[in-house]
């Protein structure tokens, strides 16, 4: 039964009903009306569909998978999937700009802080509680400020504890304040435009996050103040609040691996007001699901991209599917030299630092096959040559394996020897001349 989009006005393409009502125009997002359970329910019918609204999670409206997957990515960017990672290298942060606005939606419904009005999803058995996990945490100090993508456990209606990973650019906000005897002002944005929520989730200069979300949608990025003075973009569901030095214990958390990350003491989030579109539409995102890879992962391949082609001629850049979108990036370049690959390991690990392995390839590999990589690994790769190792250095403390994050990362050259491709080229059957099939 075809219906309008049950989700209220839509604006500009740079907007996150603007895109919903894209999907839903082009038969993309599946509408669910049967109330369904924000404790395991939601996230379990979410694993393996595509975008999905939820008209009923404790009566509210939850949308999940926006940017599942390269294409919902690629769809939201304007840029084919197997562009990306070169097309993103080439965005001029510089090209944004920002508008100051005096009003936002969210701002049809304003009050006292309330999570447990909010569809905030229980995902796993075994979660320290229930999680905000696209909420976009705003934090200003001493004239800087940054925009990143920060798990959130529940604490009660007011409270959230946030895992910020230390040398990161919240945490190290927050230790300025800290230091100068000040909390840190900060606005948390949930339901937000797809292209804020990938600026936001990439590792851009300190401040840049929204000339970047501009400069990837050619528009102004619209900004608001809220009272503590921080500027935050349009939304769907909006807080103002606090960080000072109070901690409480965070996760359990099923993180990107799909794999438990296990509870630390981590800051606490002290909300002070919440606002709302009248009738908001929560964005939930699977933990370890395929939006969380697009928006944690990917976002590092442009970065890798930029930084290889400063050593060489990068083709592409895929953080692979079996590395959980995270761990694992395959580099393709055109070789020119038998120094290259090595060079282009150190600027893949120097531009994700939690990068674990990473493989370069030539151009007859197809990264997207595991296949192709694995053949690469198979003939044009001798152990002692053409690997590299660095034991004890700081990788992610998402990987199961490391102690905290500290582990060995490798880097394998599996690229044919210049001079020698004869003996590497795979032969490929072709018809003799004149006949067909
Ligand atoms: C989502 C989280 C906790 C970020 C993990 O950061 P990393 O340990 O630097 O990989
Ligand atoms: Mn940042």
């Amino acid at each position: 039964m075809e219906r309008s989009l049950s989700v209220g006005g839509v604006s500009s393409s740079m907007s996150f009903r603007g895109f919903l009502h894209a999907l839903q125009e082009a038969g993309h997002l599946e509408e669910v009306d049967r109330p369904v359970s924000p404790s395991l329910e939601a996230a379990a019918l979410s694993v393996g569909a595509g975008p999905l609204l939820f008209n009923n999670v404790d009566g509210k409206k939850c949308c999940m998978n926006l940017l599942g997957t390269r294409d919902l990515l690629a769809r939201a960017l304007g840029i084919p999937r197997e562009d990306m990672a070169k097309a993103l290298a080439e965005i001029d942060l510089a090209g944004g700009w920002i508008r100051e606005v005096d009003s936002s939606p969210f701002m049809e419904a304003v009050g006292e802080p309330d999570l447990t009005a909010l569809p905030i999803l229980t995902h796993f058995r075994g979660d320290g509680g229930p999680y905000i996990t696209s909420g976009i945490v705003v934090s200003a100090f001493g004239g800087k400020t940054n925009a990143s993508v920060h798990r959130m456990m529940v604490l009660g209606k007011d409270r959230v504890a946030a895992r910020l990973v230390p040398g990161r650019h919240t945490s190290m906000l927050l230790q300025e304040a800290l230091a100068a005897g000040e909390r840190l002002p900060v606005g948390i944005v949930i339901g937000v435009d797809p292209l804020v929520l990938i600026a936001a989730s990439t590792r851009v200069p300190l401040g840049m996050e929204f000339q970047y979300a501009s400069a990837l949608s050619g528009s102004p990025v619209e900004l608001v103040a809220l009272d503590n003075g921080v500027f935050v973009p349009s939304a769907e569901i909006a807080f103002e609040g606090y960080i000072d030095g109070e901690r409480a214990s965070e996760g359990p958390f099923v993180d990107i691996t799909g794999t438990r990350d296990f509870p630390r003491m981590e800051p606490v989030i002290h909300l002070s007001k919440m606002m709302t579109r009248e009738v908001p539409i929560y964005h939930a995102l699977l933990p370890s699901g395929g939006e969380h890879k697009m928006l944690m992962g990917v976002p590092y391949e442009p970065l890798i991209f930029r930084a290889a082609s400063e050593v060489a001629e990068v083709k592409n850049v895929l953080l692979t599917e079996g590395g959980c979108s995270y761990l694992h990036a395959a580099v393709q370049i055109k070789k020119r030299s038998e120094a290259e690959p090595g060079k282009v390991i150190d600027a893949a690990f120097e531009a994700h630092k939690s990068l674990k392995h990473v493989i370069v390839v030539d151009e007859d590999v197809d990264i997207y096959s595991p296949e192709e990589l694995e053949y690469a690994v198979a003939t044009r790769v001798k152990g002692d040559e053409d690997m590299v190792l660095y034991p004890n250095v700081r990788g992610s403390t998402l990987d199961p394996r490391s102690v905290d994050g500290i582990t060995t990362k490798v880097g394998i050259d599996a690229t044919m020897t210049l001079g020698e491709e004869e003996k590497f080229l795979r032969v490929r059957p072709v018809l003799p001349e004149g006949r067909t099939f």
